[in-house]
């Protein structure tokens, strides 16, 4: 068991983290509460606290001339970090003094100085945004923050707004995966928590100007549609979901070509062909006769040429160690040239942990299948919300999903479904098919893998166009709907 996860034990073990019916600061009720005042009543969790969060520090590289803890719960935490690494040290009065210098902070400070503000808990952040605003009246400058628990309720996105970069060293879904798989709670909690964060977000995207404006009084249930591009500038989105984003938008093609063909040759003369109407170029490599090691060189210039990513379909779903080597090495060596892979959630989180290791590093991208197109797929219901919170854990590394249509209301993660024609409703082997609008208009998925819909059409540039018009008029036809 890893620190954080005993950790989380060790929270629940005293009550600071609790399941019911509580108030939060800005008057919204909550069915989990993180309550870490009762922490200086355990220093041996204090002190495992506060090094994971000067650890956090150091991880991030974050340069400050002094350290803030917010009122109260993080003013110990903070103590102790600034004590035992000998580190200048502010602290932030609640209310003035009456008499004496009547400063708002307390602790020698020089205009421009940089301060480090610490935190236990972020719901809207507000209460880090009121530690900052005191600072900035001191001449103080503040970039960066860090929290031991993030309740992932819009916190870091409005800090961002304001220029403040939040760095959380446990999410609410890690909080509830480690207690259930602990025993400490069941499912149907597990799922009621998850349900909830995911409900009421405290933060609401500005559709007009990209800017967030936050609601801590009113949760925001109402999701507004975003376009690719403000998804593509969200603060926490992986990078390559950005990128792609940003291409889909560029180029108005919310299309992924399934190359399924089994000849090198055929390969390469498809990826140029199409490229024009593609964001994306899936693959299986393993079904190619005559595969070389050039091929995905080869497949990578064409992929810049024409600006699209490459995705192999591999479907990892082995213990960690194991997949490590499959994306890596063998054959195909797929970590070297394909931009995005996917996996199977079955084996748990290990699978995306050997992955992450090898293609984080090289600014790869993972998509988690949590659906699939096929009649009877076993990828329904609580497999599917498992496939989700293992995502959001694992967001540095995962991207988004292979799915039927929207699962997450967290416009981070992309959306892809497969299983789309515009005739065929399905291919006698138990796939099934939907059309372009059904997937983007009406399931609000993001992109369309089209496979046979194209490679099996007389003219596959004309049949790739009509696919992309599809795809993309359902996309705005979507955008216009949520704003009307
Ligand atoms: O659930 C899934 C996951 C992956 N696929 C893959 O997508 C293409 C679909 O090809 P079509 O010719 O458009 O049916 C294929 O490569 C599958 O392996 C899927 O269909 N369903």
């Amino acid at each position: 068991m890893d620190n954080v996860d005993s950790l989380i034990l060790k929270l629940h073990d005293v009550n600071a983290v609790k399941f019911g019916e509580y108030k939060l600061k800005s008057g919204m009720m909550t069915p989990i509460y993180i309550d870490l005042r009762v922490l200086v009543s355990y220093p041996a969790l204090m002190n495992q606290i506060a090094s994971l969060i000067y650890q956090k520090l150091q991880d991030e590289g974050l340069q400050f001339d002094s350290v803030c803890g917010v009122p109260y719960t993080a003013l110990p935490l903070a103590t102790i970090i600034c004590s035992k690494h000998e580190l200048p040290m502010l602290i932030r009065r609640k209310e003035a003094k009456e008499y004496g210098t009547k400063r708002m902070v307390e602790g020698n400070c020089r205009d421009g100085d940089i301060c480090l503000i610490i935190e236990d808990t972020v719901t809207s952040g507000t209460s880090i945004l009121e530690t900052a605003e005191v600072l900035y009246k001191e001449g103080l400058k503040v970039s960066d923050s860090v929290v031991l628990m993030d309740r992932e309720q819009g916190g870091v996105e409005m800090l961002a707004s304001k220029g403040i970069r939040l760095h959380p060293i446990i999410s609410m879904f890690k909080v509830l995966n480690v207690l259930q798989a602990a025993g400490r709670i069941d499912t149907q909690m597990a799922q009621n928590v998850h349900k909830f964060i995911m409900e009421n977000n405290t933060f609401r995207y500005n559709i007009e100007n990209g800017n967030g404006v936050p609601v801590p009084k009113k949760p925001c249930i109402e999701h507004t549609e975003m376009s690719y591009a403000k998804r593509a500038k969200l603060p926490k989105i992986h990078p390559l979901a950005s990128k792609l984003m940003n291409i889909m938008e560029e180029k108005q093609s919310n299309l992924c070509v399934s190359a399924d063909v089994t000849s090198s040759e055929e390969l390469l003369e498809l990826a140029d062909s199409l490229g024009s109407k593609i964001c994306l170029l899936k693959t299986h490599v393993d079904i190619l006769k005559d595969y070389t090691s050039e091929i995905g060189q080869k497949l990578q210039a064409v992929a810049e040429k024409h600006n699209f990513l490459i995705f192999e379909d591999r479907k990892f779903a082995d213990i960690g160690n194991t997949v490590k080597h499959q994306y890596e090495g063998g054959l195909y060596q797929i970590s070297s040239w394909s931009h995005i892979v996917n996996a199977h959630a079955v084996p748990g989180p290990g699978v995306v942990k050997g992955l992450n290791a090898v293609g984080r590093p090289l600014g790869r991208g993972c998509l988690l299948i949590a659906q699939m197109s096929s009649q009877g797929s076993l990828a329904t219901g609580e497999y599917t919300q498992a496939t989700l919170r293992m995502a959001e854990e694992h967001s540095d590394f995962v991207m988004g999903f292979i799915c039927g249509g929207k699962i997450t209301m967290r416009p981070e993660f992309i959306h892809m479904t497969p299983g789309v024609q515009l005739q065929t409703p399905g291919d006698g082997l138990g796939q099934q098919y939907s059309t372009p609008e059904e997937v983007i208009k009406n399931k609000g998925s993001d992109v369309i893998i089209v496979g046979r819909g194209i490679l099996e059409a007389p003219d596959r540039l004309k049949a790739a166009e009509a696919y992309r018009k599809s795809g993309w008029d359902g996309y705005t036809q979507r955008l216009a709907l949520s704003q009307q």
